[in-house]
């Protein structure tokens, strides 16, 4: 068995190193820009409400409420009610708002959490279900020369035409698709889809998704407007498929709030799109409507963000892998991250930092049991052992060895290098003085067209091992010998080869490398002994905090 145990090495340089390799995701390592600029972008910055169904569509016999009724009757401030008014941003992703009847089962949960004293100043919405992934094919499809987007045309108009949102919608959602079209014909006579382009072409399905949200909202009687969301101040830089909010932004939505949306309207705001300051459009990252769901909440002092999806919360491992995976009543800040950095497709990586810097609760709600209280990620607090474990497949680790004996400072500051050149991010690092282990992910891999092992091969030998899996628990590492005893006695006991072991220096993660073919097996292990008391080995006796974390559990 051959793996390396990093406590606390080198904790300011492996900090940095993460920090800067995590900014970049590279969609396409293509540079060339000129396509993008062929297309009609929409430029304008003045803010400007999008679409809100005239009063005369409001032809839903089911509403019970007019908009002037529904107006008057919204409690402004706590002690208009006696129901306790909570302000908060919701947002509901492609898996909440899959089809027509998702749209609906959305809005009319908007509506009752209205109702509830859970008033939205705005709602983030994903694209419909599918939609980026088969905007993204659609991109492929052209640069092989076909041109095809009659499975989203017919999503979003059969879910217009579902409840007859009108003929006004119906022109507005047909010229987006039309414009979409224009762009893919584009794509196929030029042969080229740039990072810039790609984040215009997944655009459309966010600016699709809120004008029909809207359209339904205002036709049961919830007075909503839909924003692109540049036009409520979402600004980032020009990093396109992993752009930064800019500084100033926080300030801008602010006062836009503040200053132009009518506090008794919702805001029907477009996740994971932005402009950059030459008003070109930008992503925030796959995943990323829940960053612009945190940064409206950070920047508004809202009392809660909701982000909203098909599972109970976060649940103490993928329920897809592991189906008796249970929810987590509350996470830290800093775990949420470490959970969504380590594979659980569950939240956006970053989207924590604004709530965390106001020391705002975000929580996960299920839109399809919203009684449930879900999870609430806030500050730390003491007494679970593992709070969840999730993991990374089909990575890479890379084993580079010093042939040149330099000193541990020069190697590492060698090895960094490159990987700051060839803009590399690493997820899992351990190393001696002369030897470095790390671990890319797929997008990253030594076959995508970068140079490292070319850079390396002066001063290191780079051994390459494909197949391998990342199983992190996020675990309290000050407890971290009673973790690592209970993995490497079921690890033994199972057959499972630990290949590199890593303590993240956030102090919430613990990460382990093995084969991915038996992540599956290792996890399912691992999973009863930290939450089903169905160990395959005697565990020791849970602490009083403990036992109070998992009686609380919902
Ligand atoms: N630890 C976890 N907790 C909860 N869900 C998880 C976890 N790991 C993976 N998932 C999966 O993430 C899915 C929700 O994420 P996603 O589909 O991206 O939602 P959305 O489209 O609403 O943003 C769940 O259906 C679940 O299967
Ligand atoms: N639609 C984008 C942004 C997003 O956040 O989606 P979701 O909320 O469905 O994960 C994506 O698929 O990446």
């Amino acid at each position: 068995m051959s793996w390396q145990l990093m406590l606390n090495l080198h904790p300011l340089l492996f900090r940095q190193f993460l920090l800067e390799m995590r900014c970049y995701l590279g969609l396409l390592a293509l540079s060339a820009l000129a396509i993008s600029d062929g297309f009609r972008l929409p430029t304008s910055r003045s803010f400007a409400p999008l679409q809100s169904t005239p009063k005369d569509d409001l032809s839903d016999p089911s509403a019970s409420e007019s908009l002037s009724n529904y107006r008057a009757s919204l409690p402004l401030t706590r002690s208009d009610s006696s129901i306790e008014q909570k302000r908060t941003v919701m947002k509901f992703g492609g898996s909440s708002l899959a089809d027509a009847s998702r749209i609906d089962h959305v809005a009319q949960l908007i509506k009752s959490q209205i109702g509830l004293g859970n008033r939205p100043a705005a709602v983030v919405c994903s694209a419909m279900g599918k939609t980026t992934n088969n905007l993204l094919n659609a991109g492929d499809f052209a640069l092989e020369g076909r041109v095809n987007v009659d499975a989203l045309r017919t999503l979003h108009l059969a879910t217009i035409d579902e409840f007859e949102l009108g003929e006004h919608l119906r022109t507005e959602i047909n010229s987006l698709l039309d414009e979409l079209e224009n762009m893919l014909s584009g794509v196929k006579l030029l042969q080229e889809l740039s990072p810039r382009s790609l984040d215009m072409l997944v655009s459309f399905g966010e600016r699709m998704s809120i004008r029909i949200m809207a359209a339904r909202l205002n036709q049961i009687g919830v007075p909503a407007e839909a924003y692109d969301s540049w036009n409520i101040g979402m600004l980032t830089d020009s990093n396109f498929g992993d752009a930064t909010v800019l500084p100033s932004a926080p300030e801008t939505i602010r006062k836009i709030f503040a200053d132009k949306i009518d506090p008794n309207t919702v805001a029907i705001v477009t996740g994971f799109i932005a402009h950059d300051p030459n008003g070109k459009i930008t992503t925030l990252g796959r995943g990323g409507s829940d960053l612009t769901a945190t940064t409206i909440g950070a920047a508004c002092e809202l009392d809660e963000i909701q982000v909203w999806k098909d599972v109970d919360g976060i649940m103490s491992c993928d329920p897809r892998m592991v189906p008796e995976a249970v929810p987590i009543s509350s996470v830290s800040f800093e775990e949420a991250s470490e959970l969504a950095y380590f594979g659980a497709k569950v939240l956006h990586p970053i989207a924590m930092m604004p709530a965390m810097r106001k020391r705002i609760p975000v929580r996960v709600k299920n839109s399809y049991n919203p009684e449930h209280p879900g999870t609430v990620i806030k500050n730390r607090e003491e007494g679970r052992l593992v709070t969840a474990i999730t993991c990374k497949r089909d990575v890479q680790l890379i084993d580079i060895s010093s042939t040149r004996m330099l000193g541990a400072y020069g190697f590492l500051s060698t090895v960094f290098t490159a990987f700051e050149k060839n803009k590399l991010s690493v997820d899992v690092l351990a190393s001696s003085e002369v030897s470095v282990s790390l671990t890319l992910d797929k997008k990253h891999s030594v076959y995508s067209g970068h140079s490292l092992c070319d850079d390396l091969r002066e001063v290191a030998d780079v051994k390459v091992k494909n197949n391998k899996a990342i199983i992190t628990l996020i675990a309290d590492v000050t407890r971290s010998s009673e973790v690592l005893a209970t993995v490497f006695q079921v690890f033994m006991r199972q057959g499972i080869e630990v290949e590199m072991l890593s303590q993240g220096a956030s102090k919430v993660n613990i990460s382990f490398i093995v084969k991915d073919d038996e992540v599956v097996d290792a996890i399912t292990f691992l999973h009863a002994c930290f939450f089903e008391d169905n160990c395959l080995i005697e565990m020791p006796c849970p602490s009083p905090e403990e036992e109070y974390a998992r009686d609380f559990q919902p």
